[in-house]
Order: C-alpha cells, then structure tokens, then sequence
C-alpha cells in the first residue's frame, strides 16, 4: 500500500485505487488516494518549510541537490524496478534514460543555480540590479509516460529556486515516486520541502485550486493544460505547460538513408511511442518514398512491443488504427494487437504500426495518437517540407534528416517548434530552453528559463551620488 508523503511523514489517509501492470494487467500496488483534507494537509506543510528552505544560500540548497542525486544512485534499482512495474518499459531504456535523467537532472539544476548571476545595469548614475526570490509552493503535476525523469526534471529547478513542492505523479505511476519519497527522507531533507500526493486527475485539480498554491508546473495533455489554466485563471497563477505534440519527420533524398530509417524508427516507436516528443507524421521526399517506407515497416516488426500504460489507452490507440482504415488509410504494417500465446495476451499491447495515404486534414494526421504509430507522405520540394511540418495545431518538436548542411539550418530555423533535431532524435543538454510552440506549451524549461519560471525577480534601482570631479 502506498502512501502520501506529507511534511516528510507517511499518511495513509483516504481511499484506496489499484495500479495495474500494463504487461499482464494484473493489480500490483494498491495507492491512497488525495481527498481535499489530504490535499490542504500537504499544501500545509510546504508552505510552513517554505521560509527556511528559501532563506537557505543558494549553494546550501545546491548541496541538497546533489545529496538527492546520490540518494537515487544509492536506490537506482528499486528505483528501475518501480518504474518498470507500473509502466512495462524495457530494463535497458529505464537503466539508461528514465533514472539516469534523475540523476543528472538534480546535478544541472545543482551547477546551473550555484553559477547564475543576477542582473545589474549601470547608466548616467543610475544603478540598477535584480533580485530573485522563489515563487513559494509549488504544484507539480506529472503524467505516466517517463514519471521519474519528467518529476524529477521539475523538481530539482523548482527547490533549488527555494520553492517548496506539491507533486502529484499520475494515477497510473506512483511507484517511482515513493521511493524518492524515501530518498527524500533517508537524506534528512527537511520535513515538508517535498511533499508527494497520490491520485486521479481529482486530486490534481484539488491541488491547483487550492489557494496556498502560488504556481503550477505542469506536463501532460493540451486537455489537462487547458482545464487547469481555466481553474487558477481567478488567482492568475504562473504556469508552466508541457503539453502535447503531433511531431513530423522530415526525410529528404540527400540523407543517409540507413541512419534515417534507423532513426525515424526509434523516433516513432520508442516507449510504445509514447513520449511527447514522437515523430507521428513522416514527410519523405518522393524519390525516395518507397524505400523508405519499405524499410520503416521492416524495422518497425522488429521493435520489440511495449505496452500501452492501461486498458484505456490501449483503447484509445486502437480506435487510431480503426479511423485509420474508415479514412481510407493504406495500413504498410501492424495496425492490430500481438498474440504472444502467454500472460501478455491480457497486457495491453497493440502493434508498432505505418499506415499511408492519408490527407493532412484527416483526424489521424492531426490529433495526438500517443503510440507506436505513423502516417507517411512524401513531399516534392523543401518549401512543401516545411508547409506540411508546420501544417499542424500543435509545435513541440521536429526532426529532420539531410546531408546538406545548408538545407538543415534554412530548414531548423523554419519549422515552428520549440525542439529541433538534425540527423538525430531526442538528444538533450539540460542547459537548452525545452518547450513547445501553439497548442504544445506555455513557456520552456531547461537551463537559466527553469530558474527563471520558478522565482519571480525584483528589480532595485538607486540613484547614484555623482562624483565631484
Ligand atoms: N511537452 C512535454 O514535455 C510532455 C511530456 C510528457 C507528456 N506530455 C503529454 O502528456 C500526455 C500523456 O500524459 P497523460 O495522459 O498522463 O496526461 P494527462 O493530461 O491525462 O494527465 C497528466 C497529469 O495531470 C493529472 N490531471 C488530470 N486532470 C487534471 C485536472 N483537471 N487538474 C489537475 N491535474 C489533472 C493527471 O492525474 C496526471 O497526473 C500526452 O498528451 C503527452 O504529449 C507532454
Ligand atoms: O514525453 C515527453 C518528454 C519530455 C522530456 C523532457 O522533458 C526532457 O527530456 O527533459
């Protein structure tokens, strides 16, 4: 049974909702469930920690920091088997993406707070300078698909800021967050600094309304953004939106065709396609369409299936490949569900999948899927590339392969997207500004605009005395 984590205690107040393991389906945990006192009592206890933690030095909430990210080396396979549980992901990307990134997103936030400067201008005796202090309690609301890299990713910003923190981690994968729970605690970080509450999207909107909150980090769907900014529009919150995406690939005929395949492949099925940042919708230029094609189907019935994180997702991925076909799609390869002839037969797996033929204004090409699944297309000149990349509601990332090195920046600079990857996918320095465009965010994360989202700045200004010379 797992419980809140509240003012560094364990209450296991409230009801209970079960967790299930998307591989077989079986229930594995059972998890208390946020209710509005639960909710109050952990917005309570960050706000009575948040004086001390933002009166610390900022080196001393630095050191903090990388004392947590010692605390996640120390427990790195509980915490690669928790993860693993509640979301089917394969052992070699959890124990080389999902915890690492834990790890080093507290060592960054560590070094990039130590090292800022504030701001001071001087002119004709007037000096100006800044201060920043932190925005006080902090909502971090996080969904299923990477829970430990993408809680942890606003953590560490968030408290070494000097906020303090509400996380509510997603119904569907708490148990990465109870062992840092743990961490939290065998590390003596003062009681209340991190506060972690468990619970469906009821809790979350408990938590955002609440008026002790001053801020709202959130990632997870434009739906989920759109119905929070509409509950703290009266306390004009600050918020930061991490949202959806529906990212094209654009592959043009001076590429290397192997390592565009190869790269386009992982773009679109890694996770079960289930990172917002996910090709959905791949531009070929037309010279080279059929063997592209041909060699991403391939590459697509070798990628091992992971399983879709419940029964409702798999559903709702399922009903993609159903409209797929009544929008007359050309289904390349999968579009239906693996038989294993084992236990997995009741996971909730569906077939990597590229289906063609599709309009641009068909609903398949134009709403966030959220699996193993792409539409290709091709395209004729780079002008069209662009047109059909930026032809979509959402602008979160991009990715696109060419040998031409004059063509990837005419090109990068062109697509409206936050993220934009040449000749690779998904390779990030934490330092860079991360975040969509449209529809697929508010605000960027990473580096400097992280410290920047989680304190508010004061400027100072002071005459000065001219000097009698
Ligand atoms: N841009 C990014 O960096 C990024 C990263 C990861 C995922 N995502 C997006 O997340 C989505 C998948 O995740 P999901 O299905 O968990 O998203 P979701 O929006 O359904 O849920 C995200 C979190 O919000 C909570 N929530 C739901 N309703 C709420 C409400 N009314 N008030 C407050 N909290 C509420 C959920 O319980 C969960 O913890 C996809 O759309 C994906 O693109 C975006
Ligand atoms: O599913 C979305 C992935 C988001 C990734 C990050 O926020 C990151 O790598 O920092």
């Amino acid at each position: 049974m797992l419980t809140h984590f509240i003012g560094g205690e364990p209450v296991g107040a409230g009801k209970t909702f079960p967790v299930h393991d998307p591989v077989t389906g079986a229930v594995i945990r059972q998890v208390h469930e946020a209710d509005p006192e639960v909710v109050d009592r952990a917005v309570r206890a960050a706000r009575e920690a948040a004086r001390d933690w933002a009166a610390l030095p900022v080196g001393e909430r630095a050191g903090w920091m990388r004392r947590l990210a010692e605390g996640i080396e120390a427990r790195f396979d509980d915490l690669v088997d928790a993860e693993i549980a509640d979301t089917g992901k394969p052992i070699d990307q959890t124990r080389t993406l999902d915890v690492p990134r834990g790890i080093a997103n507290f060592r960054a936030f560590a070094e990039i707070a130590a090292q800022r400067p504030d701001d001071a201008f001087h002119l004709s005796g007037v000096l100006s300078y800044t201060v920043r202090r932190p925005l006080g309690v902090v909502a971090v609301i996080v969904p299923w698909n990477l829970p430990f890299l993408l809680m942890t990713w606003k953590l560490a910003p968030a408290l070494v800021a000097g906020n303090t923190v509400v996380v509510k981690p997603s119904e569907h994968t708490p148990g990465s967050a109870a062992v840092f729970a743990e961490i939290c605690a065998d590390a003596g970080l003062p009681a209340g600094v991190v506060n972690i509450i468990y619970g469906y999207g009821s809790s979350g909107h408990l938590l955002v309304e609440h008026p002790g909150v001053d801020a709202v980090s959130f990632t997870g769907s434009t739906r989920t953004g759109t119905a929070i900014m509409n509950t703290v529009a009266g306390r004009v919150k600050p918020l930061s939106f991490e949202l959806g995406g529906k990212n094209a690939g654009l592959i043009f005929e001076d590429c290397r065709l192997d390592r565009a395949v190869e790269g386009t492949a992982k773009s679109v099925f890694t996770n079960g396609g289930q990172v917002c940042l996910c090709t959905e919708r791949v531009y070929v230029q037309r010279s080279i369409f059929e063997e592209f094609c041909a060699r991403l189907a391939t590459r697509a019935q070798e990628f091992e299936p992971q399983p879709m994180i419940s029964k409702e997702h798999r559903e709702k991925v399922l009903s993609y490949y159903a409209l797929a076909r009544s929008e007359g799609a050309k289904v390349l390869t999968g579009g239906g569900v693996p038989a294993f002839g084992d236990n997995r037969d009741s996971g909730y797996f569906v077939e990597p999948t590229v289906v063609a033929g599709l309009s641009e204004w068909s609903r398949f090409n134009r709403e966030e899927i959220f699996g193993p699944v792409c539409h290709v297309a091709p395209f004729d000149s780079e002008a069209e590339a662009v047109d059909l990349a930026n032809g979509s509601e959402y602008g979160l990332a991009a990715t696109l392969w060419t040998g031409n090195l004059d063509r990837a920046h005419r090109v990068a600079q062109r697509l409206e997207a936050g993220l934009v990857w040449v000749n690779t996918w998904y390779l990030r320095d934490l330092r860079t500004p991360f975040g969509g465009m449209k529809l697929s965010g508010i605000g960027r994360e990473g580096g400097v605009q992280s410290l920047d989202f989680y304190s508010q700045p004061t400027t100072i200004t002071i005459r000065l005395e001219q000097p009698d010379v």
